[in-house]
């Protein structure tokens, strides 16, 4: 049993969309991870691309540890964990146990182990509740892969907006407004799993959007790795919690979204690169109020370059390092070529990344 979950790219809205109600512009990737689930004599084997050794896990009260000595499982198999576990619960709740098997978890997000930002986290959690649901004879729709993902996420407690997840799922270009996750996790606490995926989840919202009529989209990368918990974990800890610049720019950043969204439903690729350009003024502005760090040197010469030759770019997600996205008339063949060079100059990678299809149904 096997399953392709695509990495995502946020193209407006990151740290706004934390907020229930405030949208982000997601788009999913060619690139992803795969997850293969088979057959194993007892236990439970993880065998993820980012580890030299297997890990031998069994089951403890409906958690997974180290199968020899009952140990935690290992912190840097979290997501894949998190995921087994969730839909092991899910197992629980029909009457189901979960069969030994081997989940071996291979990632074109990560260049030997440094990851490039392109969701890895959020793909592995995809395929992987699906992967694992499937090689017990259950079949997620879209949205019940979303929002097993989502639980598998929040069960510990981080706070993530799940923006990775639903273009992980749903595929192509979408609009993705965040549910209140503690009060899913809660709700997931006190009725179980079962009962949460069909219970309504406040303020999650998801739409298709068509993808641009004649803009290409170029991704740099600027070999940095980033950890988006360590900004958000910054941001939420900082003054700027409960004060007025918080909410001029979670509300700057959803006109910004909202303008961007109608443009793209309009065919108006000049008004999307207006609003590109716009996205990433507000992140600076976040960024100069907080000090978070979202821009770095790299970053700032990736979006300096697209914005020279006539495109419009910001970085994608957390910042911080990880990668930034550059939209350009897809006619002008030269002004990718002049991005390039200017990007391989300034030490940003171009990444041979093209937008992923949308998933199947839409359900
Ligand atoms: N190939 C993989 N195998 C197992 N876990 C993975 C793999 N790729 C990513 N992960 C999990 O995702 C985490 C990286 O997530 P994150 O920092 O959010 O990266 P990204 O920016 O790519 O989403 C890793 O620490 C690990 O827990
Ligand atoms: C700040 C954010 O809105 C966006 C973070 O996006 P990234 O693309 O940086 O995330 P990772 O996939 O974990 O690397 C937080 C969120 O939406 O969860």
């Amino acid at each position: 049993m096997r399953h392709h979950a695509p990495g995502k790219l946020f193209i407006a809205g990151e740290y706004a969309v934390l907020e229930p109600g405030h949208p982000a512009l997601l788009v999913a990737v060619d690139r992803g991870v795969d997850v293969t689930v088979s057959g194993a004599d007892a236990h439970l084997v993880v065998d993820s691309d980012l580890r030299p050794d297997r890990a031998r896990l069994r089951w403890q009260d409906g958690r997974l540890v180290a199968a020899d000595d009952g140990q935690p499982a290992p912190a840097d198999l979290g997501a894949v964990t998190s995921a087994i576990e969730v839909v092991g619960e899910l197992l629980a709740g029909r009457g189901l146990r979960p069969l030994p098997m081997r989940v071996a978890i291979s990632s074109r997000l990560h260049r030997a182990g440094t990851k490039f930002g392109l969701g890895s986290s959020g793909a592995v959690s995809v395929a992987t509740v699906t992967a694992v649901a499937a090689y017990h004879g259950v079949e997620l729709s879209l949205e019940s892969r979303f929002r097993l993902a989502m639980l598998a996420t929040v069960r510990d407690g981080a706070d993530a907006s799940g923006g990775d997840l639903a273009a992980s799922v749903w595929g192509g270009w979408i609009a993705y407004q965040a549910p209140d996750r503690a009060a899913v996790r809660d709700m997931a606490r006190r009725r179980g799993v079962e009962e949460t995926m069909r219970a309504p989840w406040p303020g999650l919202r998801v739409r298709r959007l068509p993808p641009p009529r004649g803009l290409a989209l170029e991704v740099g990368w600027t070999g940095e790795p980033a950890s988006s918990s360590a900004l958000t974990g910054r941001l939420a800890a900082s003054r700027w919690r409960g004060s007025a610049a918080r909410w001029s720019f979670t509300s700057r950043s959803q006109e910004c979204v909202r303008t961007a969204i109608d443009a793209l439903e309009r065919g108006d690729d000049q008004e999307l690169l207006h609003q590109v350009r716009r996205a990433r003024h507000v992140l600076a502005e976040l960024d100069d109020e907080v000090r978070l760090g979202i821009f770095t040197p790299r970053l700032t010469a990736l979006c300096d370059a697209a914005e020279t030759v006539g495109g419009a770019a910001k970085p994608s997600g957390a910042g911080g390092g990880d990668c930034g996205i550059a939209l350009l008339d897809a006619a002008a063949a030269t002004q990718t070529a002049r991005l390039r060079e200017q990007w391989a100059a300034a030490g940003v990678l171009p990444m041979p990344v093209q937008v992923h299809q949308t998933n199947g149904s839409a359900r």
